[in-house]
């Protein structure tokens, strides 16, 4: 059985307001985010992981999607959302994708090539990834007057920029994440906490419109994309 673990729990600080319920065209961006999950034949069942609070918004919203399974309540930060997500699927799960909910723009496409990379290469992990456009430096400690004070240049050769979905085994993933909250430790994507034991993940081409939506310059972009989306 293969589930969609959906974090869509976040308090959107950087944004303003929950991104996840901001609606575009009259569709909110989790609603959004679900179809290609829905839509594909690949996909068993979906959990969507919510504020607490906003569970029966979350619910009401997710009602046009009948693999959603079940609307779980998020934790403080994201690991322990998808975490709760994971708990919830135990021994009724092989493969898990973890996908944001703030990607409104993941195609089907992306998902068929996740799976064929995970049977093709026999990892524990396959996330996507594309590579920076920009130089990317280190800084440090401000000097009074300005915003950085700049350390290094990293060689951008060797550096991805890495996205959702991300594609695991299901017990490889749970007990990684069983030992992460055991040792206090906080990744800011799952893969992270695979390399972290020691299990094989690779990256295949994301792709530069699976963007996520962080501050609210991003929805700018979101509805630009959106018009290319859907000619
Ligand atoms: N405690 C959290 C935090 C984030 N997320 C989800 O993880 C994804 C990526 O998070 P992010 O873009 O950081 O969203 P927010 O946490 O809302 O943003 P901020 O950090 O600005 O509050 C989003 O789909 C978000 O809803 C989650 O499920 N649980
Ligand atoms: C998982 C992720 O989307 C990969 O780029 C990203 O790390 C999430 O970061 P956020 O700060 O929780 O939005």
């Amino acid at each position: 059985m293969r589930y969609a673990v959906i974090p869509a729990a976040g308090r959107g600080k950087r944004f303003g307001a929950k991104k996840q319920f901001v609606e575009v065209n009259g569709k909110s961006i989790i609603e959004f985010t679900l179809r290609p999950f829905q839509e594909s034949s690949l996909i068993d069942k979906i959990i969507v992981v919510a504020p607490e609070e906003f569970i029966p918004e979350m619910e009401t919203r997710v009602e046009k999607f009948p693999k959603v399974e079940s609307v779980i309540p998020g934790g403080c930060e994201r690991q322990e959302s998808v975490f709760n997500g994971l708990k919830c699927i135990q021994n009724r799960c092989s493969e898990v994708i973890v996908h944001d909910g703030v990607r409104p723009l993941i195609a089907r496409k992306m998902i068929n090539d996740l799976i064929s990379a995970y049977q093709e290469y026999g990892v524990e992990g396959v996330i996507t990834a594309v590579k920076p456009k920009d130089t990317i430096k280190v800084v440090g400690a401000p000097l009074e007057g300005s915003d950085f004070l700049v350390k290094e240049t990293l060689n951008r050769e060797k550096l991805v920029l890495v996205q959702t979905p991300q594609l695991f085994n299901f017990e490889v993933l749970l007990e990684c994440h069983k030992k992460a909250a055991e040792e206090g430790f906080w990744g800011t994507d799952d893969a992270s906490l695979l390399e972290r034991y020691g299990y094989t993940v690779v990256a295949i081409k994301g792709n530069y419109r699976n963007i996520k939506i962080t501050t609210p310059e991003d929805l700018e972009i979101f509805k630009v994309f959106l018009t290319q989306f859907e000619k």
